[in-house]
């Protein structure tokens, strides 16, 4: 039964989601590093929002994690770099949160606008301060968002509602949707000259951080009212804090700080300055919605393999994940032959898709095949770390897909393309073709030659030339070594010239094996394969 740790406060709904899947759970909010660090291989998923911090050491203490699973938008308190690397989905909910959050933001505006929270203050504390709090009215002003995303376009909304004229900064928002929500698509310097209010709604990554730094604050407008529900570190605190006391900043709400929880910070007591501890998903609704969607997820992906929402892995449906399962046992099987058979590493990988799985989701099932072709030559991979092990390696990859199957229904090539070594004849292309049959994935095709056959977990793979006697001999051989053979599948050049015998045998053989094979008149390569 699969074990999932719940680090950060979560609804009762994501415990109720995975007991009643048959998940483990264990709730332990508030852990140190260290303390998360010590229990943290205990299990197979880790529950976080944002104060849990799963960095590259927890990651790596972590030996069984396969899913951490954040319960709302932001990941980056995660370690995502680090979690691919070893293997470990991480998957968000990116809309469960967004309303509340926009609501948030629409709240902290009108709060800004009007000095909400100053003026309850002094309300309550008996001054009935009404000439203190002359506001600014919202209606026909110009709202600027930075970031126009799930949470900016749901703010863009609220606000055309309200009468105000949105202009939008976001490099990825294209000009139809632009259209579509009604906002004006702008450039950062145009935005920060026309905008009476600005509210963030970027994520935090090296290209938005600091965009709102002194220098950008400069060209904003006199007057400025600023909110940020995103983010801290999307903007330069210190300037802010001297721009409202310069009254360059009309007002600024935030419920985000660049160190969290804020319980110091240079923007604390700074005239017409509002803060929230970090309150954008802080509703019943938002709430239950990010927990129930997380614990679903990261259930299924425990369960059955489905991916939604990761960030690190394409997606599988819950419908496609038995369907994919057993072309992605062909995948990696295919990957793990051509892998072992590369002594000398490749340069390029081909991976062709005919006929039936051609049609389906076929971004898993490379995924698969990289992860077979890279376990020979460094072992910890697996279908979440090896496209980017490969992309970062250099190695050049490349799909095909056609639609028929002159043969089967369904299949798989891998082709790779090996280094030329000093005492190999070998170079060029190599290329291995299987099929999903009845279920089951079948090797039908060896550097092209036709041989048909089941995959066993321990196969002698012995390429030679084609010369009379040479199976009795090699039949020989494996009997005096006592090698029981379980299968034997051969395939050979329509030409004449080359042959290939595929042997599946009973437990490990000894390791002098190869060189006994080696040996053998006639051998080109051998080897022992593991499946
Ligand atoms: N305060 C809270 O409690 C709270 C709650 C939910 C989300 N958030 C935060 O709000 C932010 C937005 O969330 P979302 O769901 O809208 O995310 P999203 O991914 O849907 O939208 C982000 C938008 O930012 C844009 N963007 C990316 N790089 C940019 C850049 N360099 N300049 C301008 N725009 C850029 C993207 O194109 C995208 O449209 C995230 O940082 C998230 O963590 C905060
Ligand atoms: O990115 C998010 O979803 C928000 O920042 C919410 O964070 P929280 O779950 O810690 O409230």
């Amino acid at each position: 039964m699969p074990k999932v740790l719940i680090a950060d406060d979560l609804s009762q709904a994501a415990v109720d989601i995975f007991t009643n899947r048959g998940i483990d759970t264990d709730i332990k909010v508030g852990l140190s590093k260290d303390e998360l660090i010590a229990i943290a291989d205990q299990y197979d998923g880790l529950a976080v929002r944002s104060a849990c911090k799963p960095d590259a050491d927890v990651i790596a203490a972590a030996t069984n994690l396969k899913v951490i699973g954040r319960a709302g938008i932001g990941v980056d308190n995660i370690d995502i770099k680090a979690a691919t690397a070893k293997g470990v989905v991480v998957m968000n909910t990116p809309f469960g949160n967004a309303v509340t959050t926009a609501e948030h933001a629409v709240a902290m505006m009108f709060a800004a606008a009007r000095q909400i929270p100053a003026a309850d203050q002094g309300t309550q504390a008996g001054k009935w301060p009404k000439k203190s709090f002359v506001g600014t009215e919202l209606s026909y002003k110009t709202l600027g968002l930075i970031g126009c995303g799930n949470i900016g376009a749901r703010v863009a909304e609220r606000a055309k509602g309200l009468t105000m004229k949105v202009v939008a900064y976001d490099p990825f928002l294209t000009e139809e949707r632009a259209i579509e929500l009604g906002v004006e698509k702008v450039d950062l310097d145009t935005l920060l000259a026309r905008a009476d209010v600005i509210t963030l709604h970027t994520p935090l990554t090296d290209q938005t951080r600091n965009i709102l730094s002194r220098e950008a604050l400069a060209k904003a407008k006199k007057g400025l009212i600023l909110v940020n529900c995103a983010r801290g570190g999307l903007v330069d605190e210190a300037a802010v804090r001297e721009m409202l006391d310069n009254g360059h900043l009309a007002a600024a709400a935030f419920d985000v700080f660049a160190e969290e929880p804020a319980k110091e910070n240079i923007l604390f007591g700074a005239p017409n300055f509002i803060a929230t501890p970090h309150l954008g998903a802080a509703t019943v609704e938002a709430q239950e919605n990010v927990a129930l969607q997380v614990a679903e997820q990261m259930s299924d992906y425990l369960l059955s393999g489905a991916v939604t929402n990761a960030l690190n892995m394409p997606s599988v449906t819950a419908d496609e994940a038995p369907r994919l399962k057993p072309f992605i046992e062909l995948a990696e099987k295919l990957g793990a032959f051509a892998g072992q058979v590369s002594d000398h590493g490749f340069e390029e990988v081909v991976i062709e898709y005919e006929g039936e799985v051609a049609e389906l989701n076929r971004k898993p099932v490379t995924a698969a095949a990289l992860s077979g072709l890279l376990h020979a030559s460094r072992g910890d991979v697996n279908m979440v770390s090896a496209p980017s092990i490969l992309a970062e390696s250099g190695v050049k990859l490349s799909e095909t897909k056609t639609e028929e199957s002159p043969v089967y229904d369904n299949l798989i090539r891998i082709k790779v393309k090996v280094p030329r070594t000093a005492n190999s004849d070998e170079t060029g292309w190599r290329s291995l073709a299987g099929t999903v049959s009845a279920g089951r994935p079948r090797i039908v095709e060896v550097k092209g030659m036709p041989l048909e056959g089941a995959f066993s977990s321990v196969m002698l793979y012995v390429n030679n030339i084609d010369k009379p006697g040479f199976i009795g001999a090699l039949g020989a051989m494996l009997g005096e070594a006592g090698i029981n053979i379980a299968t034997f599948h051969l395939g050979r050049q329509d030409t004449g010239g080359e042959a290939i015998a595929l042997i599946g045998i009973d437990g490990l053989p000894p390791h002098e094996l190869t060189e006994k094979l080696d040996a053998l008149p006639h051998v080109r390569y051998a080897k022992v394969l593991n499946f």
